[in-house]
C-alpha cells in the first residue's frame, strides 16, 4: 500500500518541485524497486480525484475523461495513472489506484478546510469560505477516513498477483482505478454550518471568489465499480464525521490555548 505523497491542490503553486519530487519521482522509484523484487508485490496506491479536473459529468466515474487536470498536483497523480499503466505493461505488476474524494476525520492533515476551519473558528480567527461565479456553491464529496480505509482493505484483498518475474512480465496483471468517496457532496458552506454547531462557537465568514489557483468547484463520485469489485459501501455521513473528528480534535489538542501549537 502506497499512501506517501505531496498531497494538497492550492499548495502546487507554492511549491511545485515537491510534487514532481514524491508524486513522479519518488514514484517511479518505488516502481522500479518493486518492479525487480522476487516475488514482485501487488501495489494499491492513492490517486485523488482531483484527477477528474475540468470534468462537468457527475457524478464523476472511472470511464470519464482526465485529462484536464485545473492543478499542477492532479497533473502529477493522473500522471501516477499513466507510470501505472506502464510498469504494468511492460513489468507484470499488478496496479490498483484509489482516487480518494476530500478525506477528512481523526489524525487527519492539518493543511485541509475541515481542520484548520476548526482551529480558526476555536480561535476566533476568520475563514475564507470560497464561492464560484454568481455565488455558485463549492462542494465536496466529503469521505470519513474509516470509509477509505474500508475501500482500501477491500482493494488489497481483492488485488491479483504480479505476475512478472526477474524483471521481466510473464503474463497480465491486474491494471485498476476506482473512486473512493461518499456519493453525496455537501457546500463548504455547510460544512462550516455543522462545525459551527459541533464547536458551539459562530464563525467568521469571510467569503471569497473561488482563487484560479487549482480548486475546482464541485466533486461527486460514482462509486459502483468500487462496489461491484469489493463491496464498498460508505456509511458516514458528514455531521457524524465531523461530530467524530471534533471529539478528536478538542481531546488531541486540549483547549483552544493548546491548539495554537
Ligand atoms: O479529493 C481529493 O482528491 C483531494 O481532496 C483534498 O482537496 P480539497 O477537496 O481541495 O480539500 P480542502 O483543501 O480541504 O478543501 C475543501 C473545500 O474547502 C474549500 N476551501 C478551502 C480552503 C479555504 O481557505 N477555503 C475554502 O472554501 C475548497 O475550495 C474545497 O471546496 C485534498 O487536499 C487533496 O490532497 C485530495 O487529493
Amino acid at each position: 500500500m502506497h499512501l506517501a505523497a505531496q498531497a494538497g491542490v492550492r499548495y502546487a503553486m507554492e511549491n511545485p518541485g515537491s510534487y514532481v519530487h514524491s508524486n513522479i519521482a519518488g514514484f517511479v522509484n518505488l516502481l522500479e524497486v518493486c518492479k525487480s523484487a522476487n516475488p514482485q508485490p501487488a501495489i494499491v496506491w492513492a490517486s485523488s480525484s482531483s484527477v477528474y479536473g475540468l470534468n462537468t459529468k457527475v457524478p464523476f466515474s472511472e470511464k470519464d475523461r482526465t485529462d484536464q487536470p485545473a492543478s499542477l498536483y492532479a497533473a502529477t497523480k493522473k500522471a501516477g495513472e499513466e507510470i501505472a499503466h506502464t510498469y504494468n505493461h511492460i513489468y507484470g505488476l499488478s496496479l490498483t489506484g484509489l482516487r480518494f474524494f476530500t478525506v477528512y476525520g481523526p489524525w487527519g492533515r492539518p493543511d485541509m478546510a475541515y481542520f484548520f476551519f476548526t482551529r480558526n473558528i476555536l480561535k476566533g480567527k476568520s475563514i475564507p469560505i470560497f464561492e464560484a461565479a454568481n455565488h455558485g456553491t463549492v462542494a465536496r464529496d466529503f469521505t470519513y477516513i474509516d470509509d477509505i480505509v474500508k475501500g482500501c482493505l477491500g482493494a488489497l484483498d481483492t488485488a491479483e498477483k504480479s505476475t512478472g518475474s526477474g524483471g521481466k512480465k510473464r503474463a497480465p496483471a491486474h491494471l485498476r482505478v476506482f473512486n473512493l468517496g461518499n456519493t453525496s457532496p455537501v457546500p463548504v458552506s455547510d460544512l462550516v454550518s455543522i462545525l459551527e454547531r459541533l464547536l458551539k462557537v459562530t464563525a467568521k465568514r469571510l467569503v471569497m471568489k473561488l482563487p484560479r489557483n487549482g480548486d475546482v468547484q464541485f466533486t461527486h463520485a460514482n462509486i459502483s465499480s468500487a462496489r461491484r469489485e469489493f463491496g464498498y459501501k460508505p456509511t458516514t455521513d458528514l455531521q457524524t464525521g465531523l461530530k467524530k473528528f471534533v471529539r478528536w480534535y478538542v481531546s488531541y489538542y486540549g483547549s483552544v490555548k493548546k491548539s495554537d501549537q
